[in-house]
């Protein structure tokens, strides 16, 4: 079969034969998918089927679980990121951001300056620059650069929301995990969200997990169907969509069940 053009997109991350367990329970198993770079792939599937999981095996957010056990490989620019690559490093390079937002009890700089902080960015200039070009690339710098120094917990849920994405982008990753990061929000903060998605990608590589199946088509290039822990479908959106192989994916898209 000849593979796809989004096939051929080199791969910024991939999982091969993954497994995790959490105690007995398996919650993924033999599960090998692509995340070819600069492209959004959602994650979707019915409530309890592995997707958060997934996306936390790729910044091993899942080692800080007591009793879980990985197989398998994920790989990051081809490495194997539970071998040799440094897991303060991995997460830098693979940042997340959750279903409810989050942001520090802290001023909005404060916030969007904590991680080059961290990674020892002192300089005031510095930390100025960097806090404008991530309030900037999350789109909300004309929103709040006038009110730097005001608590980040009197924003609106939807402008947190753009906030820790900026927080997330301040440490310059190269992949940016998202879990259900609009489902807390109204439809306008939303949609202002999957707007900034589409552009993140001109620079990213975007994992999504969404409930939200138009959601997943207004936004995503590809699309992975989760059932059980295992992958039943996952390639090009539109064919996932609107040519899917299984019946399953076609019962679940059609919201025949869910
Ligand atoms: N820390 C944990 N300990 C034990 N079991 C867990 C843990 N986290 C998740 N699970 C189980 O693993 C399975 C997959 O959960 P996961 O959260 O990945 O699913 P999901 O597809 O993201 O679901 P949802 O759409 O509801 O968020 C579920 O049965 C869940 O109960």
């Amino acid at each position: 079969m000849a593979a796809s053009t989004v096939d051929l997109a080199p791969a910024k991350m991939a999982v091969a034969h993954l497994g995790l367990r959490y105690g007995d329970f398996s919650a993924l198993r033999d599960v090998n998918l692509v995340f070819p770079e600069r492209q959004v792939t959602a994650l979707i599937g019915p409530s309890g089927c592995g997707k958060s999981t997934l996306l936390r095996c790729l910044n091993r957010m899942n080692d800080l679980v007591a009793g879980c056990r990985v197989t398998g490989s994920v790989l990051l620019d081809g490495q194997d990121a539970y071998r040799f690559v440094d897991v303060n490093d991995l997460r830098r390079r693979v940042g997340m951001v959750f279903q409810q937002p989050n942001p520090f009890p802290m001023s909005i700089y404060d916030n969007v300056a904590f991680g080059p902080r961290t990674h020892g960015v002192k300089r005031r200039a510095d930390l100025d620059e960097i806090v404008e070009r991530s309030l900037r690339d999350a789109a909300i710098w004309d929103e709040l650069k006038d009110r730097l120094r005001k608590n980040a917990l009197g924003l609106s849920g939807g402008q947190q929301q753009r906030l820790c994405i900026a927080r997330a982008l301040a440490v310059r990753p190269e992949v940016l995990l998202m879990d259900e990061s609009t489902s807390a929000l109204d439809p306008i903060s939303t949609a202002k969200i999957e707007e900034l998605v589409r552009q993140l990608r001109e620079r990213y590589t975007v994992v999504m997990v969404t409930h939200n199946m138009l959601q997943a088509l207004r936004v995503s290039d590809r699309t992975a169907f989760f059932l059980m822990g295992e992958v039943v479908e996952a390639g090009p959106t539109d064919d996932v969509f609107t040519h899917p192989r299984d019946g399953r994916t076609a019962d679940y898209v059609a919201g025949r069940f869910g």
